[in-house]
């Protein structure tokens, strides 16, 4: 029996088909929704992300504006287009590509961003307001995350879940969003200092891989009939590797693969974030 593969790659196909009656709605009304982009440098890998993003506006009638700036931009010419966009009516929601260039204060810079047009859930409100368990925008990943599982109808509320990976992005904020009381996980939350990460993994109904390690977690390190997903990102060879090992598909009862899987429902959930914020600003 090889896993059920958790199609992250249709189900975001299905997200942004519901989003697009909804963009139409809002836009029946006279609200539109406009998504930006600040990209900094030209690392080949945060530009095809961002052309993608506008792929899918396009695609869902999102509207979409974007700030490209060279690599040598400074702190200044950063915040400027922040500011840029805090004030442009027309954009309700944006993101800053991460990672900015060396020598840049990312920190500061998603400070900057208007947290009612935080399409990424990273300023430190809406990561503040997730600690609080109180409504806001979701980091993507973690959010498409929970959505992959449960439109496949994986079992969350009491399951055992190891995130390996802290990052702000993902393990963290998963780790976080997994233990609400509409989740009801109980999170085991790893990383490189992690002692025996396997007896973790081993235990685990559900191992989320975001740790950026190609191949880290084998089949040896899986229970049978567990989730598997590979939200790990590395360049081998000028190849994408995810952090899950292939032999691991004949142990798992479920795989999100990499690509296909938690990726683009990253890129849906972004697009979910900023239609939310639209429909929560034409109620009030
Ligand atoms: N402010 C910010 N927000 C982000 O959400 C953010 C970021 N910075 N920096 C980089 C990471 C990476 N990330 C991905 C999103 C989608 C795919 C994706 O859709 N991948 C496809 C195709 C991959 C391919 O073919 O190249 C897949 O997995 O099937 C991948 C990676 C968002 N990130």
């Amino acid at each position: 029996m090889t896993a059920q593969i958790l199609d992250g790659k249709a189900t975001a196909a299905e997200i942004r088909a519901d989003l697009t009656t909804r963009v139409a709605a809002l836009r029946d009304r006279g609200v539109s929704v406009g998504l930006g982009t600040v990209l900094v440098g030209d690392d080949p890998g945060s530009h095809s992300y961002v052309n993608m993003k506008h792929r899918d506006c396009a695609e869902v009638g999102i509207e979409s504006i974007r700030r490209d700036l060279p690599a040598d931009a400074s702190q200044d010419d950063v915040e400027r287009a922040v500011a840029e966009l805090n004030a442009d009516p027309a954009c309700t929601g944006y993101i800053v590509q991460l990672p900015l260039p060396k020598g840049l204060d990312e920190q500061r810079v998603l400070e900057r961003i208007d947290p009612l047009k935080d399409a990424d859930g990273l300023h430190p409100i809406s990561l503040g307001r997730l600690v609080l368990m109180q409504p806001g925008p979701l980091p993507c990943t973690p959010k498409g995350i929970v959505e992959l599982l449960r439109r496949f109808d994986v079992p969350l509320r009491g399951a055992e879940v190891a995130v390996v990976g802290r990052g702000i992005t993902v393990g963290r904020s998963l780790g976080l969003l997994l233990t609400r009381r509409t989740e009801n996980a109980t999170v085991t939350l790893c990383h490189t200092a992690t002692r025996d990460l396997a007896a973790h993994t081993r235990r685990a109904d559900i191992v989320v891989a975001a740790a950026g390690v190609p191949g880290l977690i084998t089949a040896d390190m899986v229970k049978p009939g567990a989730a598997v997903l590979d939200v790990g990102v590395s360049r081998v060879d000028g190849r994408l590797a995810g952090d899950v090992d292939a032999g691991v598909r004949e142990v798992a009862g479920w795989v999100a693969p990499n690509p296909g899987g938690v990726g683009p429902m990253t890129r849906a959930m972004l697009l979910a974030n900023v239609v939310e914020a639209a429909e929560a600003a034409a109620r009030a």
